[in-house]
């Protein structure tokens, strides 16, 4: 049997069987590209130009081997080697055989698991098996792919991982264990895994580990785990690197160590918005990959002193509202929203205050342009060439304050403040809070809804869940791009703590005596900041974006025309 001759150092071919079909398969290490289309016998006047061509197409891949046949052109399939999860010796079952082995000695196999685009960017593992009966061709294709594989230095190869057992439906465990560890396993990748003991466990553990060992930080669970790891890897790397996080105007040190997010929570749109649905096995097939996107974060103060971080919704009023009337309800579960969301609706509570911000001068985009984030988004690639500008100026000292410049204010009565620092697509809202932000531009988009009626909120917020309806078209909505931002309650807890006046004490008490009993028909005076689904005691606070601070193994929302409905992966 002649050894395989490459056409060129770079293209690989043969005739292998997959199924008991006969398929000529390619391996393009230039492209990185792996192909395999079925060559099929024709019939009658055909065979003979089928024949004439092949005779021609035979000089032309010379060295081809195993069994050669006719081939007719068909549909075949095509995989990017950067889409290959694993290539490995196949378990060569005697039942297996196609019936073409049955007289030859043990024949050869080797399966190449890869990613299988689904509907609505859901992500499947498929498997092909490719048989051949030359041992020698057999280890020159896993050599061959494996090398390729290999050069692939993006993937992980050690991962911590952190599993919430407590939130969303309480599943944590057993998703990480029944869908990702195995795809972990094929694809050779190590994970330390750490089960949660009690809330920020994760948080804590990040200040202590050695970070060096790993490749990156899984955390299964919701967007309030996610928050858990985001705090503990930025507090660590600001820590390593010696800024002082409690100034709201430093910059701070970007986290390179990319966090993959296994959804098992109950709003999951961190996942949702950056990958495009909220599937345990899609997004570990993104983690192993070694996908990258980079991701705006929003450092929250109160006074020179760090409250949070957030990346999907900061939300006062209705939002506000709804997270902590749904605290008590967590043995709801998701539901526990949709519970508390109900009783917030009839509520019908408003609150005020004054919002100051500064508009995003340079960006590129708007939140009402309908040019939604996705994968290798233009405007968020203009903005990390923007912010690399604004950087060397800083180095050398040619900006200028902008600190003070162009503050917007707008004094009201709130039904809900929301600054969002990605479009916060998730399953009950599947185009998001604001559809239009985007996930690493330096922005954030604020949305302010005004005081109106229950009937015109309802409608406002039925919008959301619509793919088709503008939930900003209200008179009682402005939406802003910004970069920073603050917020001041007429009634201030400072002010109420401060006064001696008896009216005041009294209100104090009396705005204690409504949230106690909730059936009393005044208006609480204040509500309380939605953070990624923590609730922050403050509620004055400012707000800064920094472009870009963190990566995450994700690739942004792919446009749908790369989705096959359950059709084979193709280019
Ligand atoms: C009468 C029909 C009303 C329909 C309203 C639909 C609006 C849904 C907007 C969803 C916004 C999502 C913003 C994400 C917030 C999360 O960070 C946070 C915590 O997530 P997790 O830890 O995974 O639970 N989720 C929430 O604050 C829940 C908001 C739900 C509001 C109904
Ligand atoms: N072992 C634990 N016990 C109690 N709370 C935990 C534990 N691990 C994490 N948490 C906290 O649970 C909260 C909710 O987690 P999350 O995964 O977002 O679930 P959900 O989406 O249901 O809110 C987070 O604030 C996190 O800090
Ligand atoms: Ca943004």
């Amino acid at each position: 049997m002649e050894p395989v001759q490459p056409l060129t150092p770079r293209v690989l071919c043969s005739v292998l069987s997959v199924k008991s079909h006969s398929c000529e398969v390619t391996l393009d290490s230039g492209r990185a590209l792996l192909s395999w289309k079925e060559v099929r016998p024709r019939r009658g006047r055909e065979r003979s130009r089928a024949g004439a061509c092949l005779a021609q197409a035979f000089q032309r891949v010379r060295g081809l081997t195993g069994t050669l046949t006719h081939r007719l052109p068909s549909a075949g399939h095509i995989v990017p080697v950067s889409e290959i999860v694993s290539v490995g010796e196949a378990d060569v079952d005697e039942k297996y055989y196609g019936m073409q082995w049955k007289h030859m000695c043990k024949p050869h196999a080797f399966t190449v698991h890869y990613v299988q685009r689904m509907k609505k960017h859901r992500w499947r593992c498929k498997a092909v098996t490719f048989w051949c009966s030359d041992e020698q061709l057999y280890c020159h294709w896993l050599q061959a792919l494996n090398d390729l594989l290999e050069q692939l230095a993006c993937r992980p190869k050690r991962l911590l991982v952190y599993i919430n057992p407590y939130g969303g439906k309480k599943k944590g465990r057993q998703i990480y264990e029944k869908k990702v560890a195995p795809l972990f396993c094929l694809a050779s990748i190590t994970a330390d895994v750490i089960v949660t003991e009690y809330a920020n466990h994760a948080r804590d553990n990040i200040y202590e580990v050695n970070l060096d060992k790993y490749d990156g930080i899984v955390c299964v669970g919701g967007d309030g785990m996610f928050s858990e790891v985001l705090h503990g890897l930025i507090g660590r790397i600001q820590k390593d690197s010696d800024v002082d996080h409690n100034n709201p105007k430093i910059p701070l040190s970007r986290c390179y160590m990319r966090i993959g997010i296994i959804p098992a929570g109950s709003t999951d749109c961190v996942c949702f918005a950056t990958v495009g649905i909220n599937d345990p096995v899609t997004s570990a097939l993104h983690i192993i990959l070694g996908d990258s996107q980079p991701l705006d974060v929003s450092a929250v103060h109160n006074k020179k002193t760090l409250l949070k971080y957030t990346v999907s919704l900061l939300g006062y009023g209705f939002y506000g509202d709804v997270l902590k009337g749904s605290e008590k309800n967590r043995w709801l579960g998701p539901a526990r929203y949709d519970f508390s969301g109900f009783k917030t609706f009839l509520s019908h509570r408003y609150y005020e205050g004054t919002v100051s911000f500064q508009p995003a001068k340079w960006a590129v985009g708007s939140p009402r342009d309908n040019v939604c984030c996705t994968a290798g988004c233009y405007i968020c690639r203009q903005s990390s060439k923007q912010l690399e500008e604004q950087q060397r100026a800083e180095t050398y000292g040619l900006q200028h304050n902008e600190q003070e410049e162009n503050w917007t204010t707008v004094k009201g009565k709130f039904m809900s403040i929301n600054i969002v620092v990605m479009s916060c697509a998730c399953p009950r809202s599947p185009k998001g809070l604001s559809p239009a932000a985007h996930l690493a531009d330096g922005t954030a988009d604020l949305i302010l809804v005004r005081k109106c009626s229950r009937l015109n909120f309802l409608r406002h917020l039925i919008r959301h869940t619509k793919s088709n309806s503008d939930q900003f078209d209200f008179p009682f909505v402005d939406v802003y791009r910004i970069k920073t931002f603050q917020f001041t309650p007429k009634h201030s807890e400072e002010d109420d703590s401060e006064s001696t006046d008896l009216g005041n004490i009294g209100k104090k008490n009396f705005a204690q005596i409504c949230t106690d009993h909730p059936t009393c028909g005044c208006s609480q005076l204040n509500s309380v900041w939605n953070c990624d689904g923590e609730t922050l005691e403050q509620t004055a606070i400012e707000m800064r974006v920094h472009c870009q601070l963190i990566r995450l193994f994700a690739r942004g929302i792919e446009d749908s025309h790369k989705e096959d409905d359950e059709m084979p992966s193709r280019v």
